[in-house]
């Protein structure tokens, strides 16, 4: 499956309000989300692939990609897209012989090293962050938007902004070099999770086509 990273969602079912993570993913995926993550932190393996395989239901209606944070294994039994992983999960390449060529492999990257590491090793795209503080996330570590700008700098591979990420601070990820913005809070919070979905596709899609126009 092809990769737009323009509104990544990463559902974390630890961070829906309290809401059906199933019914949060379909708003958002209404609202026109492109790429759809399941963080699933705590709580019993049997439970994520229950969730899992629901939601490789529904962004299969879609048509767009449902990537696994940290577990190839699952996203394997899932027969998800591919999976995502950070600098103290699988190795990439690992995750590359596991999943096949067609697999889509994310890697968290903070500086210009681990980016040019996680494209050495097969990686398809990198998430940046935290470009603003976060409170979804323990222990990350704020490199703002110019060490967002410095990795998407280094590298061929399109960068996804993570971090604090919302519809009023995505464009200027957008104009920091990334290609899309992923979150949690700012769709998963949200009174109305469609429609912060779908502002912060329209605030992603003006920055390029401006970045565009900028040449
Ligand atoms: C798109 C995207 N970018 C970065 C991360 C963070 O991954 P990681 O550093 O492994 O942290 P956890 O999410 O596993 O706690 C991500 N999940 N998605
Ligand atoms: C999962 C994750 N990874 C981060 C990193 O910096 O690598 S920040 C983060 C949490 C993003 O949630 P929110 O959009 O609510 O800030
Ligand atoms: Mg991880």
């Amino acid at each position: 499956m092809s990769l737009d990273l323009r509104v990544y969602l990463v559902l974390d079912p630890a961070h829906t309000g309290g809401r059906s993570p199933l019914e949060v993913a379909e708003a958002a995926l209404r609202g026109g989300v492109t790429v759809v993550q399941l963080r699933w932190k705590v709580g019993p393996l049997r439970e994520m692939l229950r969730w899992g395989a629901a939601l490789r239901e529904l962004c299969r209606r879609y048509r767009v990609p449902l990537l696994i944070n940290d577990r190839a294994d699952v996203a394997l039994a899932l027969e998800a897209d591919g999976v995502h992983v950070g600098q103290e999960d699988l190795p990439p390449e690992v995750a590359r012989r596991l999943l096949g060529p067609r697999a889509l492999i994310g890697v968290s990257a903070r500086t210009p090293e681990q980016a040019q590491a996680a494209e050495a090793a097969g990686a398809d795209y990198l998430g940046t962050g935290s470009v603003f503080p976060t409170g979804s996330k323990e222990g990350a570590r704020l490199i703002g938007l110019e060490g967002l700008r410095t990795v998407a700098r280094a590298t061929r591979l399109p960068v996804v902004a993570i971090g604090g990420v919302n519809a009023e601070n995505a464009a200027a990820c957008i104009q920091a070099g990334a290609a899309g913005v992923a979150v949690i809070s700012a769709i998963t919070q949200a009174p109305d999770p469609e429609a912060a979905a779908r502002a912060l596709r329209r605030a992603v899609d003006e920055a390029l086509a401006a970045r565009r126009l900028e040449g």
